[in-house]
């Protein structure tokens, strides 16, 4: 007869009894004809005396703070079987001893012992001996390595010193807060580092799994300290890690394109910055080039694309020759100008990075937004179907002139007429957002006359050239600027020839339908364009079949005006 606790009206379920109880059925699949031992283990585990015991146990656990010895379930039925062994008459005892003898049971013990006895945190080997006081300086660092890298790299120093280059901000090694950058590298696991070169240490750690111990000699300046700095920036060119020859660890390295929005989070070293890309939940950064780099990579690239150039061609190019036509006269209302203002480029400016700030959008402040692209492309008239979706709400600006006004003009319906003197004033003092001459006379956009367009609550539009940007790209006006760009020849050709398309930039006076020739320049002019300004660039829009760039254009219209953009961060202050 089992023990009968009269006490307990409640017997308690024990929570390891139970997991083992719901590990029989698989159990009993894996042991085809053992059904009657399985049956046996459930009617075991179920037992209310296991139950209690187990409870029992527990409790005894808690108030003697007793710890489970290796061997506790099974020596426990040992010593119970040893107890019992003399009242083998009793039928009860006998049964017991039946049951504490079987190989199932014990084998059941023996894994619950296993069990709970085993520590599954990583073995850590003890500190070694004889560490003398001379070697105070040295500091011993164990970490369990992952499939995760370290995040952190090295560098050779004079006379084959390893140090920490740097530590990647959110990596391993920056999370256990015991490796700084400047520790000397000694030993990993034990094998002596130096004279070694980085690949061969990289090599060794990448091997490793589990437990690493580093002996280090701690950095004589103070860790800089974890906290990340703010700054977001635009990316303005792109980079590929694995491309890059200078970069010292390529696996270290974030890759991104331009436009992208990369958080900062470390400038402490002048050549390489650490950056997440922004909303990237990953938790480690990676290293990118600093802007004072990218800088110096940047102009060595180009002055040996213009040595190739020059090499190719018997006189010499620049790679960035662009003059755009002057438009026939009946297009002057449209594009009139022939940008004279900034020269044909600004060799010295070298797009890096740009630190930008969301911008919420402000009620009845609407950003302008301008169309850029070769000419051909599509500017004006997406510019007109765009203005036509809701003519209230879209307006253009009104261009100046210095030209004498003629009998049938109103002055401020087509143009502003003023004096050439004023005009030549202002255009000096960069009120003029782009101008041009024309047959002796000026025309241009001023910058006064985009500011009442926006006070007026309307959306601005203009078709800039983009050596205009320099001086419309500011806090005063925050323009949002697409770029629209041609779809591949094919289907230039195609979508062109269906809408019967003209070419309005011709030199003559009559449009005509535009020529592979024509088209092809689209094409090549516009390579040339982003490659010279495509950092200015907030989207790009691919003018290909005409309904569908529109319905495009329209919603992204519709996104300025309702969520928060990048913009630069001097926008916002
Ligand atoms: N997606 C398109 N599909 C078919 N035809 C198009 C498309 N976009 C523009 N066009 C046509 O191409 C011609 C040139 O377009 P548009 O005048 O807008 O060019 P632009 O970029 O303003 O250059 P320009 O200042 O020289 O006129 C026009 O006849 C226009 O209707």
């Amino acid at each position: 007869m089992p023990v009968t606790l009269h006490l307990l009206t409640k017997v308690p379920s024990d929570p390891d009894a139970q997991k083992l109880l719901t590990a029989l059925p698989s159990l009993e699949a894996r042991l085809p004809g053992k059904e009657h031992a399985v049956a046996f283990l459930r009617r075991f585990l179920r037992s209310k005396d296991l139950h209690r015991t187990l409870h029992t146990y527990r409790k005894l656990l808690d108030v003697a703070g007793m710890r489970v010895s290796a061997d506790f379930a099974v020596s426990q039925a040992a010593d119970v079987f040893c107890s019992i062994r003399y009242l083998q008459d009793d039928k009860t005892v006998k049964e017991l001893m039946k049951i504490l003898s079987r190989p199932h049971l014990q084998a059941l013990l023996y894994c619950y012992d296993k069990v709970t006895n085993h520590d599954y945190e990583p073995r850590i080997e003890p500190l070694p001996l004889g560490v003398d006081e001379d070697e105070a300086a040295i500091k011993i660092v164990r970490l369990i390595k992952t499939n995760e890298p370290l995040g952190a790299t090295i560098a050779v120093k004079e006379e084959g010193i390893i140090e920490v280059a740097r530590v990647l901000h959110g990596g391993a090694a920056d999370r256990s807060g015991l490796i700084n950058v400047g520790d000397e590298v000694h030993e990993i696991n034990g094998v002596g580092v130096q004279g070694l070169q980085p690949d061969e240490v990289v090599d060794i750690l990448s091997r490793i799994t589990g437990p690493v111990t580093l002996k280090l000699t701690p950095s004589v300046k103070l860790p800089s300290g974890t906290r990340e700095c703010k700054t977001r920036v635009k990316a303005l060119f792109d980079f590929n890690p694995q491309e890059d020859e200078m970069i010292p660890c390529p696996e270290a390295g974030l890759q991104f394109t331009q436009g992208d929005v990369l958080h900062i989070v470390s400038q402490d070293d002048t050549t390489w910055w650490q950056a997440r890309r922004h909303g990237d939940t990953k938790n480690r950064a990676g290293i990118i080039p600093s802007k004072q780099l990218q800088e110096r990579k940047e102009m060595i690239r180009r002055l040996a694309a213009k040595v190739e150039a020059e090499k190719a061609e018997s006189r010499p190019i620049s790679p960035c020759q662009y003059s755009p036509r002057i438009p026939r006269q009946k297009r002057l209302r449209k594009t009139m100008y022939h940008a004279i203002q900034n020269g044909e480029y600004d060799t010295e400016e070298v797009p890096t990075y740009e630190e930008v700030e969301l911008y919420k959008v402000r009620p009845n402040r609407f950003r302008p937004i301008l169309l850029v692209g070769a000419p051909g492309v599509g500017r004006n008239e997406l510019k007109r179907r765009l203005k036509a979706s809701n003519p209230g709400h879209f307006e253009e600006v009104l261009p100046h002139t210095s030209r004498p006004i003629r009998p049938f003009e109103v002055d401020g319906k087509e143009y502003r007429f003023i004096p050439r003197d004023d005009m030549e004033a202002e255009i000096l003092a960069q009120r003029y957002a782009e101008y041009g001459e024309y047959k002796g006379n000026l025309y241009g956009i001023h910058i006064d006359s985009i500011l009442s367009v926006i006070q007026d609550k309307k959306v601005c539009l203009l078709t800039p050239h983009p050596q205009a940007l320099k001086l419309m790209r500011t806090s005063e006006i925050k323009p949002y600027i697409i770029y629209i760009k041609p779809p591949s020849l094919e289907r230039l050709q195609a979508t062109r020839a269906i809408s019967l398309a003209r070419c309005t930039s011709s030199d003559t006076d009559d449009t005509k339908l535009f020529t592979t020739e024509e088209l092809e320049e689209i094409i090549e002019l516009s390579k040339k364009l982003e490659e010279r300004y495509s950092h200015l660039f907030d989207l790009t829009l691919v003018n290909d079949k005409l309904m569908d760039t529109v319905r495009e254009l329209i919603a992204i219209v519709d996104s300025v005006e309702k969520e928060a953009k990048w913009v630069p961060v001097s926008w916002c202050q």
